[in-house]
């Protein structure tokens, strides 16, 4: 058995397709969107990312606005950047890169963002209106990570999903987006402290796997046809490893490759997330 590839290049390529006439209906309204980032120093991996989310804008037809700051830039000088963000009509959305570097203290800065400019759905306003359900952007690799399944025909209605690992970009928000009654699913998170990863993966009829552990999930530990997702990635001297060990294809029924997967589906999301909040603002 081999499985079924979970292809977030090419999903991210189809929802670019979807977004490009509804950007540019709102160009033709008058109310272009705007994305802007964030970017402290020079970390190789965050200025690929960065620069891969400034392709995407100019793919979909979104102006983007680029704050590239050194990486010992002060506290008050981010602040200032994010006040002038909050302030620029010409952008209606915007993401502090992470991880910030030490000296920086990351809360206050995202909490001093404008809510209604929270491209990235990870402001404490936003996820608090995430657990009361009111409309809000959704974090982005979570959102990303249901629409890969939905597009590939997988249920998640009643389905027991294992998410492993307990971060905030994915592991603790992805729970309050599949309990809802849209997604209906049961949800176990597991992290350091669980005491048998193996017995709560191999009851997962989707496992998502976000701990930052080199082929933590490997093919004992899953139900054969369970959908798999391969979100961690840690830089080694071979290369990008995710957390899925590559002999899982065997078992899977749906395996999203890293890279290939969860990543571009990040970035659609984030661009999703713009174009909606764009699209609200219409009234
Ligand atoms: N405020 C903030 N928002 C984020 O969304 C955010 C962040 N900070 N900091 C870092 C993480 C990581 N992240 C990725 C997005 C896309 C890919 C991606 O598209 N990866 C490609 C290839 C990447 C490569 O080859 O380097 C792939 O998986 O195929 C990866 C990682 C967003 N993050
Ligand atoms: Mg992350």
């Amino acid at each position: 058995m081999s499985a079924t590839i979970l292809d977030g290049k090419a999903t991210k390529d189809a929802i670019f397709e979807e977004l490009r006439p509804r950007v540019a209906k709102l160009v033709e309204q008058g109310r272009a969107p705007g994305l802007a980032t964030v970017l402290v120093g020079d970390d190789p991996g965050s200025q690929s990312y960065v620069r891969a989310k400034h392709n995407d804008c100019a793919k979909v037809g979104i102006k983007s606005i680029r704050k590239d700051l050194p990486a010992d830039v002060s506290q008050a000088d981010v602040e200032a950047v994010i006040d002038e963000l909050n302030a620029d009509p010409e952008c209606t959305g915007y993401i502090v890169q992470l991880p910030l570097p030490k000296h920086l203290d990351a809360g206050p800065l995202l909490e001093r963002m404008a809510p209604a400019k929270d491209a990235d759905g990870l402001h404490p306003i936003s996820l608090g209106r995430l657990v009361l359900g009111e409309e809000a952007p959704l974090p982005c690799t979570p959102r990303g990570i249901i629409e890969l399944l939905r597009r590939h025909d997988v249920e998640l209605n009643g389905a027991r999903v294992a998410v492993v690992g307990r971060g905030i970009t994915v592991g603790r928000p992805i729970g309050l987006l599949l309990t809802r009654r849209s997604e209906n699913s049961t949800v176990t998170l597991c992290h350091t402290g669980t005491k048998d990863l193996a017995s709560e993966i191999s009851r997962a009829d989707v496992v998502v796997a976000a701990a930052g552990v080199p082929k933590l999930i490997t093919p004992d530990m899953v139900k054969p046809g369970a959908a798999v997702l391969d979100v961690g990635v840690t830089r080694t001297d071979d290369g990008l490893a995710g957390d899925v060990h590559p002999d899982v294809a065997e078992v899977a029924g749906f395996l999203s490759p890293n890279p290939g997967g969860v990543g571009p589906m990040t970035r659609a999301m984030l661009l999703t997330n713009v174009v909606e909040a764009a699209e609200r603002n219409l009234g």
